[in-house]
């Protein structure tokens, strides 16, 4: 926690040049110095907070009018003000003093480059959030990753790298060709490492997303960019999952082959960067692999899920997105899981599933019988009843324009069963009542040390309806197939977090973190006890958060 200095109600806003102003946090709408002329302060009617605005334009800080106009829309889909800030925040609540260490978030925090908006949520410069636990206290920040298609797009004032949705414009026909050799080469892909953030067995802490040159070192207590992991083997391959399976002894991730439709099964060491193959997978169905953001283990196995949502060499080489963007639903090539031995690689069960689309799998666990033989490999995952509408739903111009609106489409606690007796087939279904979560779910956690053993909580978001956007805490119990719900008016909370409480004997006692974004332009940190699922503390932002996706636990050293 070395940076972060403890001093009550102060925070310090940080411009793109690193100029520092400084602001009482408890009484913001007095006056505050100006750093160097990059700040001048402006009282904005709809905010009780003071909005900073640039006044000579560093690149990345849009002007008054555009951030106006971005303002209508909920704070969830709208940039981050500055590049930097970090302060205490006042605490409603109690926080409990075990808990003591980093909850890190990553997640897009920019989605425009001077006047251009990008298109989807996907799309953002990455944004790490970080809340400092001790002693009952909380020093909060944020920083935008340093990647080389941040700084390209701040030094040039355009999209230089493709991202989820946009691709940048070549400025001639011999540029559009060097642009097709650098996409094969990867060159041209983007190392924006905005979907998650992992602590390795080592103490290293990764900001990743499916890009595999999208995995970037951050130190954890400044949330400075220290630089790329370099993966030192030669497995090659442009894309990997962008969840792997991190525990204290090892790094499991699946590395998808377009070539040859398939997937390695690879493992990493802590304290190394040279990850090593378990075993591979060949695709029983076509053209291409499915798109693999994540995949659950067990203690024995590793679940390699092979969607009908697949990977598209032609939608890669487009320049304007198509519906599904760089994937395509191919239904006739049907839905697989696929289940590797950890230790051998060898595959012990193939089986045909009913069509699914899954972005995040919750967890996976062996089911075994009477005499402790392993029957099947139970697999949970937030499912999108095989409706591949959500991507399109992630669209900003969605999310900004239909709030209030019913048009969230339903989702599930999707459980797969795997047999493993050779059958060719295995099931999904709803695991409870999709009632109970409102009909929509993603975004999920467990209590880690539940990983890939038999589990009886999930945390994930949930829907109120109407909603265009999952608008709720939701703790479902798998055991008695109930859900419990926290809900806001106009909040966008991010996913759930279980940190455990030191010593429990209890899946759920711990507490669950979550950054809610609010529609009056404000955000702030929530704290709910795992296992009543009531509020125990609520910390404001000075400024309202942006919607991030996933995160991480760093206890103090
Ligand atoms: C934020 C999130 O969840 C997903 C981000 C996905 C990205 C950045 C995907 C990037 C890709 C390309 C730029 C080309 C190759 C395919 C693919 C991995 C989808
Ligand atoms: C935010 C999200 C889906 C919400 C739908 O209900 C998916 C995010 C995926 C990337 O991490
Ligand atoms: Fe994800």
């Amino acid at each position: 926690m070395a940076s972060f200095a403890f001093s009550a109600g102060v925070g310090r806003y940080i411009s793109p040049s690193n100029a520092m102003v400084s602001v009482n946090c408890e009484n913001r709408s007095e006056g505050f110095s100006l750093g160097e002329g990059i700040f001048a302060r402006k009282r904005d009617p709809r905010y009780s907070v003071i909005t900073k605005v640039a006044t000579q334009a560093p690149t990345m800080v849009p002007s008054l009018e555009k951030e106006l106009a971005i303002d209508r829309n909920h704070v969830a889909w709208t940039s981050v003000r500055q590049e930097r800030w970090e302060g205490e925040l006042a605490v409603q609540g109690e926080i409990p003093l075990w808990l003591s260490g980093t909850y890190l978030r990553n997640g897009p925090g920019l989605w425009h480059i001077e006047n251009y908006n990008f298109r989807h949520l996907f799309d953002g410069y990455a944004m790490l959030v970080g809340l400092h636990f001790e002693n009952g206290r909380l020093i909060a920040g944020h920083r935008q990753i340093q990647s080389e298609a941040y700084k390209a797009a701040k030094k040039n004032n355009k999209l230089c790298y493709r991202e989820f949705s946009e691709v940048p414009k070549p400025d001639n026909f011999l540029a559009y060709v060097g642009e097709l050799a650098n996409l094969f080469s990867g060159v041209s892909l983007t190392d924006n490492a905005n979907t998650g953030v992992v602590r390795l067995g080592d103490g290293r802490v990764v900001c990743l997303t499916e890009t595999q040159k999208g995995s970037i070192v951050v130190d954890p207590d400044t949330l400075e960019t220290l630089g790329k992991f370099q993966y030192s083997d030669s497995l090659g391959g442009l894309i990997h999952s962008a969840h792997p399976i991190v525990t204290d002894t090892e790094f499991l991730t699946l590395l998808p082959d377009l070539l040859k439709p398939g997937y390695l099964v690879v493992r990493m060491e802590p304290g190394s960067n040279e990850r090593k193959v378990i075993g591979r997978v060949d695709c029983r169905g076509g053209p291409a692999p499915g798109w693999v953001h994540s995949f659950p283990v067990t203690e024995h196995y590793v679940v390699v899920p092979e969607m009908p949502l697949r990977y598209c060499a032609q939608n890669l080489l487009r320049a304007e997105p198509t519906p599904l963007y760089k994937f395509e639903w191919h239904p006739d090539s049907k839905g697989f899981m696929h289940v590797m031995c950890k230790a051998s690689g060898k595959i012990v069960a193939s089986v045909e599933v009913p069509l699914y689309v899954t972005f995040h799998f919750i967890n996976a666990y062996e089911e075994k019988d009477e005499d402790g033989r392993v029957t099947a490999v139970i697999a949970d995952c937030c499912e999108h009843n095989a409706d591949t509408s959500i991507l399109e739903k992630l669209k900003l111009q969605n999310l900004r324009s239909s709030m209030g609106e019913d048009v969230l489409p339903d989702a599930r606690v999707g459980r797969f069963v795997i047999p493993l007796d050779g059958s060719p087939y295995g099931k999904l279904e709803a695991a409870l009542d999709p009632e109970e979560h409102g009909k929509g779910m993603d975004m999920c956690s467990i209590n880690p040390a539940y990983l890939g053993k038999k589990y009886r909580y999930a945390y994930a978001c949930g829907a109120e309806r109407p909603c265009n956007f999952p608008n709720t805490l939701t703790k479902i119990d798998l055991f008695d197939k109930k859900a419990k719900n926290w809900y806001e008016e106009g909040a966008v909370p991010s996913e759930p977090f279980f940190v455990a409480r030191p010593g429990a004997t209890e899946e759920d006692d711990g507490v669950v973190i979550s950054m809610v974004s609010e529609k009056n332009g404000d955000g702030y940190a929530l704290l709910l006890d795992g296992s009543t699922f009531e509020e125990i503390a609520r910390a404001k932002f000075p400024y309202g958060l942006p919607y991030g996706l996933h995160g991480c636990w760093v206890p103090k050293k």
